[in-house]
This record gives C-alpha cells, structure tokens and sequence, in this order.
C-alpha cells in the first residue's frame, strides 16, 4: 500500500471528571487518581507528508501557541524514530494552558497521525508510552482519547466502558493557568483516593450523583492564584439547569454537567451572552476515539 499523503487527526479537548492527588514521588511528580472523558470540541492537525518538518498555526487559539520546535506536536514527532517529515497544520481551537490537555492531544494526534503513515511501525513494540509521558504526563491518556480512570502520573490507564455520555458546558474565562504552578501551590498533597466506580449507572442523574462525592484536588490552589476560576464555578453553579460544576486539570477551565445535550445548549447560549468575554462551549462528553482516529485523503 501507498504511503498516505495526507492525514487529518481530531485531538479532543481532555476533561478531569474528578482529580484526586494521592501523593507526591520522590521526583516531585504527584501522584493521581482521576477519572478522564474527551470532549467532542477540540483541535485539528493536518499532517502533509513532505521532505521537512514545518508547523502552520491556525484557528481562533493560535495566538498564544507556540508554532516552532517548541510545539508539542513537533516536539512529539521528533519522539517517532523512523517517522517521515511532514508539514503539520494545527487549527487551534482549545484555549491554551487551560486544563483541558489541548498540548498534550495535539501531541497525541500527531503521534497517532504519524504512526499511521509510517509503514511497518508497531506502537506495542515500542517505549513510546515511557518517552512520551516525559513531555507531558496527560499525553498517554490522550492517546487512547477514551473515558478511564488514571492513576500513577498518568501513565496507568484503566479504560471505563461504562459511563454514560455527559451533556456539558465547558467555560474558560481566558486566563492562562501554568500547571507547575498550581502543583506548587497545593497545601495539602495526600488526600484519600477516588472510590471503586460504580459497575452500573441508571443514567445522567446517577452518574453525576457519583461525581459529586468525588473531588479536583487542584481547584482550591489553582482559584487561589487566578480568581476568575471563582467567578466560573459561580455563573455554572448559578444557572438554573447546571446539576454539577467543578474545574478540570489544573484549570482554569471549568465545566458544569446537565441532564440532556439540548440543556447544555441553551446553557452555553445564555452564558454567552451573560459572559461574551469567555471561552463557552456546549460538549459532548465521552470516549472519542472513534472521532480521533487518523483519517486519510
Ligand atoms: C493536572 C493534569 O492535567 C491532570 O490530568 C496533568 O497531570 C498535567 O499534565 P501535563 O499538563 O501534561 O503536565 P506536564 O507538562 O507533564 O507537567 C507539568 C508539570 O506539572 C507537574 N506535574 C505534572 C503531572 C503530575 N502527575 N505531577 C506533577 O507534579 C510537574 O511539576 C511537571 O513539571
Ligand atoms: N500544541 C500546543 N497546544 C497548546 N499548548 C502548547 C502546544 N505546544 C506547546 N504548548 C505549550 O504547552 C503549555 C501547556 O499548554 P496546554 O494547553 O497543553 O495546557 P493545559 O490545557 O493546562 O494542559 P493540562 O490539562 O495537560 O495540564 C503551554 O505553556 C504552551 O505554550
């Protein structure tokens, strides 16, 4: 078979369900419990197979990303041995530094879209789990782009076939937010870790019942450094459809659950227009693996 020439690879944004901190590693490095999903939203990459490798950012988001040799996606690339050069496009759609992955699914995409113009590779006959943990630990999880619960720094994956789709509202209120930072910032870095997922959920209601029991260790340190973080969770919180707010990663994006896809519509609407300043995005939550699969042309 020919090598493809083009590939187009959807990276979704990655959503923090709950995120326990359980400890910290001898090399700083916390330890997680935390139950992932990938949003419908997310960023697109254009992979020209060429004679060099070069980066194009486009997209509301490609201000603020860097589009040289420190992109995670070139960055990833340089990880594949054996990968051809390629022209890579990135519509940059997810807000940079916002807790919901966008660098690390990028780098995913890339890798995923790379492997699979490269003939002969064996992703499972390679260390390419180990390497690409080191330049970003959500970059395993966003691999496989499916709901699981994560444990270790991330590399530990343990797929979680059975939660519902979730109706949400994702709002970053447009303030970047480092995630070393918010680390540092922790008080408390050994917290009780997430309980067993329930075998079953009756539906949207049940699940999210579960979910409010469950924590994100980070939210209170990362609302300390960036307030706005405050003014999110109050506007998800205030609206009168929202059964369930909390932010995801270190923040500042924050999504607030609802019982149906046209709820969380309307939501966003309404919140739009309420807070024309921020990032609002109605989502599907869910596996998204299907959608981020390489698609050739
Ligand atoms: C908070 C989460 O978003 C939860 O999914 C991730 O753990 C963060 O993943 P990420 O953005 O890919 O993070 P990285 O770029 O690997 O790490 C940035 C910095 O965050 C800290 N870091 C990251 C992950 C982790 N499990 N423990 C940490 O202490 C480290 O200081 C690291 O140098
Ligand atoms: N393709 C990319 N998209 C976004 N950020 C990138 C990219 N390449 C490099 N970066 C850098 O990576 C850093 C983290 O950005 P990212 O958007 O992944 O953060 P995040 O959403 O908070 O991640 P996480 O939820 O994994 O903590 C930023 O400082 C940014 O400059």
């Amino acid at each position: 078979m020919a090598t493809p020439q083009i590939v187009e690879v959807f990276a979704p944004a990655k959503i923090n369900l709950t995120l326990q901190v359980t400890g910290q590693r001898a090399d700083g490095y916390h330890l997680l419990d935390s139950l992932v999903t990938f949003a419908d939203v997310g960023d697109v990459l254009r992979i020209e197979i060429g004679d060099a490798f070069e980066m194009i950012t486009q997209g509301p988001e490609a201000e603020t990303v860097p589009d040289g040799p420190e992109n995670l996606v070139l960055r990833a690339a340089a990880l594949l041995e054996g990968a051809p050069k390629a022209v890579f496009t990135l519509t940059k759609n997810l807000p940079v530094a916002s807790g919901i992955g966008g660098g690390s699914a990028d780098a995913a995409a890339a890798f995923r879209g790379l492997s699979a113009a490269t003939p002969g590779y064996d992703p499972k006959a390679d260390d390419v789990l180990e390497r690409l943990l080191v330049l970003g630990a959500d970059i395993p999880m966003c691999l496989a782009s499916t709901t699981a619960r994560i444990e270790g720094i991330g590399e530990i994956i343990s797929p979680v076939g059975h939660l519902p789709t979730l109706h949400a509202v994702l709002i970053n209120p447009r303030v970047a937010v480092p995630t070393p930072a918010v680390f540092k910032a922790m008080k408390q870095r050994t917290n009780p870790p997430m309980p067993d997922i329930p075998p079953v959920f009756s539906g949207v209601s049940d699940c999210i019942e579960w979910l409010r029991a469950q924590r994100n260790d980070m939210q209170e340190a990362a609302t300390a450094l960036e307030p706005a973080i405050a003014a999110v969770q109050s506007a998800l919180e205030g609206h009168r459809a929202c059964q369930l707010a909390r932010m995801s990663g270190s923040g500042a994006t924050c999504f607030g659950l609802f019982e149906t896809a046209q709820a969380a519509q309307l939501a966003a609407r309404e919140l739009s227009r309420t807070y024309p300043q921020w990032w609002i995005r109605a989502a599907q939550l869910g596996s998204q693996s299907d959608r981020a699969a390489p698609c050739f042309s």
